[in-house]
């Protein structure tokens, strides 16, 4: 018997959503790792993103469209989601599913490494009004500087995995990764230009305002 968890009572309240349930299944049978956002995270960024009415949302890191197809359904009327995946064959999947998911026509994905995308939306002018990182963690703190520099006044940026299943609370821990995340989860706190909270649950989801 399965053990009942906060998170799996938690999960057990909410009917299932067959979209995002698909989705798992086709990153299943497509042997694609099963890393997706947690579902209460994916219902926290669709809320989010509806409520500070953005227009303009970017991901970093796009793997089979999960938590791009719960970004795309908070958009206003108009609104785009441009995602950033390091890998061709996931971003396919993920534009089919975004696409099945009756989402396609708002959503962008562009490929290769994030940062070369990032630092050219930087020089193109481009800005947004969310931002959700979720992609490789030795980059974190390089994404948030980036993501800053391309909010748009009051944007929210969020950042999954800051607990990186319990290693950046484990002292013995020093892989280059968990360094940088718990160099990302610091400068979430403190940098001056954010007002900010991390959540715990899950594997740790940041959240910050660009002031
Ligand atoms: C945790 S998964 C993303 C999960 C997805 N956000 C979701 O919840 O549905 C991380 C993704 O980041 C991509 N990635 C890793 N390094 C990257 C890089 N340097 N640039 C862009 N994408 C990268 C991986 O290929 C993978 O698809």
């Amino acid at each position: 018997m399965e053990t009942t968890t906060a998170e799996s009572y938690m999960e057990g309240l909410y009917a299932d959503d067959p979209v995002l349930e698909r989705v798992k299944e086709v990153i299943r049978t497509n042997n694609m790792p099963e890393i997706s956002i947690a579902p209460g995270y994916g219902r926290l960024l669709t809320m989010l993103v509806r409520m500070i009415g953005s227009k303009k949302v970017l991901e970093i890191g796009a793997l089979g469209g999960y938590s791009g197809i719960c970004l795309a359904r908070g958009l206003q009327a108009g609104g785009k989601l441009v995602s950033l995946e390091l890998k061709q064959e996931f971003a396919d999947v993920a534009k089919q599913n975004v696409a099945d998911a009756g989402l396609g026509e708002f959503v962008e994905y562009r490929i290769g490494e994030a940062l070369t995308h990032l630092n050219e939306l930087l020089v193109q002018g481009e800005r947004f009004d969310f931002f959700f990182i979720d992609a490789d963690k030795v980059n974190y703190p390089n994404y948030l500087e980036l993501a800053i520099q391309l909010a748009n006044p009051g944007a929210i940026i969020a950042g999954d995995n800051t607990l990186m299943r319990g290693k950046v609370v484990d002292a013995n821990q020093t892989k280059t990764s968990v360094q940088a995340m718990r160099s990302f989860n610091k400068l979430i706190a403190t940098d001056p230009r954010l007002e900010s909270t991390i959540l715990p649950a899950y594997d740790g989801l940041a959240l910050a305002r660009v002031k």
